[in-house]
């Protein structure tokens, strides 16, 4: 049998600073396997989005490198080896674009300047609406979704994309929980199958039923590693800030943050980055304050 193809995603002390100055990212590293399925986790303006983006090559470094396979992401966004799921807000809900369209604007990647979806493009497209249960949905307007399955339907774009790193930003939020069900389960099925899934979110109390890994971010790489040693109280403290009741995570400081294994991440950087604490978290179990 063909092993797997497990890409590897190393993002090596990259600094953002956006053109107002602001740098939002600071020597950030991190380094993620396939067959992962991740949380990026921080606070509002803790720099989420910024690492999506230069992991996308939609904003440029002033230092540091991104690569996949040890080679620069350029060339893996050539080959639409990474696929992004945006925010709900990034979205413009208004324009006039049918369900399967967007779903299709994932193939595009794969097809000639001209865009004629082959019946290859058209089976990845049903299959991808098939999978996130969408398919009797497909002739709706966009606009005409409710958010889970707005959410599903850039889901279906980046599974037709047949991307093996998959982006997510904030899947999760505004969805009812039978929709998080099927999204964690879509999630679940691609790690198995090897791809990298990354995704980023508020949503701390369901990490550690659903995730492998976390990346932990307040204007870089705060820590990083398996959830088990890593999502703990002491690393939550130091990430949000605030006064933290986390029922059982464990106590003790993690030695993932110190140590590196095979296929373990790396958490390096600034630990006294200056951020405002704009969030309030109240989930199940856990309250975060700032
Ligand atoms: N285009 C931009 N120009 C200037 N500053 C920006 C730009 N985009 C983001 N920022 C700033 O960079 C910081 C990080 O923003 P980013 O969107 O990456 O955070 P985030 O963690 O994704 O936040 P949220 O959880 O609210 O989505 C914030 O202080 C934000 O105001």
């Amino acid at each position: 049998m063909t092993p797997l193809y497990r890409p590897e995603l190393r993002m090596d002390g990259v600094t953002v600073t956006y053109n107002n100055g602001h740098t939002a990212l600071s020597n950030a590293s991190f380094h993620l396997c396939g067959g992962t399925l991740c949380a990026l986790i921080g606070m509002n303006g803790s720099g989420k989005s910024t690492l999506f983006k230069s992991i996308l090559g939609m904003v440029r470094p002033a230092a540091g490198t991104v690569t996949l396979d040890n080679l620069p992401v350029a060339d893996a966004l050539r080959k639409n080896l990474i696929a992004y799921v945006p925010q709900a807000e990034e979205v413009d809900w208004s324009f006039p674009v049918l369900v399967r369209d967007v779903v299709m604007m994932g193939r595009y990647g794969a097809m000639s300047f001209l865009r004629i979806p082959s019946a290859r493009d058209k089976k990845w497209v049903e299959q991808a609406l098939h999978r996130v249960g969408l398919w009797d949905l497909r002739h709706r307007q966009i606009g005409e979704l409710s958010g889970g399955q707005r959410k599903r339907v850039f889901l279906a774009r980046a599974l037709a994309q047949q991307g093996r790193v998959m982006l997510l930003d904030e899947p999760f939020t505004g969805v009812d929980v039978q929709t998080e069900d099927i999204l964690i389960g879509l999630l679940r099925s691609l790690r198995d199958q090897g791809h990298l899934i990354l995704v980023a979110s508020h949503d701390l109390a369901g990490i550690p039923e659903y995730c492998d890994r976390v990346v932990m971010i307040n204007r870089t790489v705060m820590a990083a590693g398996p959830v088990d040693t890593t999502f703990t109280r002491q690393n939550l403290e130091r990430v949000f800030g605030g006064a933290l009741r986390l029922g059982t995570l464990p106590e003790h400081p993690p030695t993932a943050l110190a140590t590196t294994g095979a296929g373990a991440d790396i958490g390096t950087g600034n630990a006294d980055a200056d951020v405002d604490i704009d969030v309030d978290v109240d989930v199940d179990g856990m309250k975060i304050r700032p």
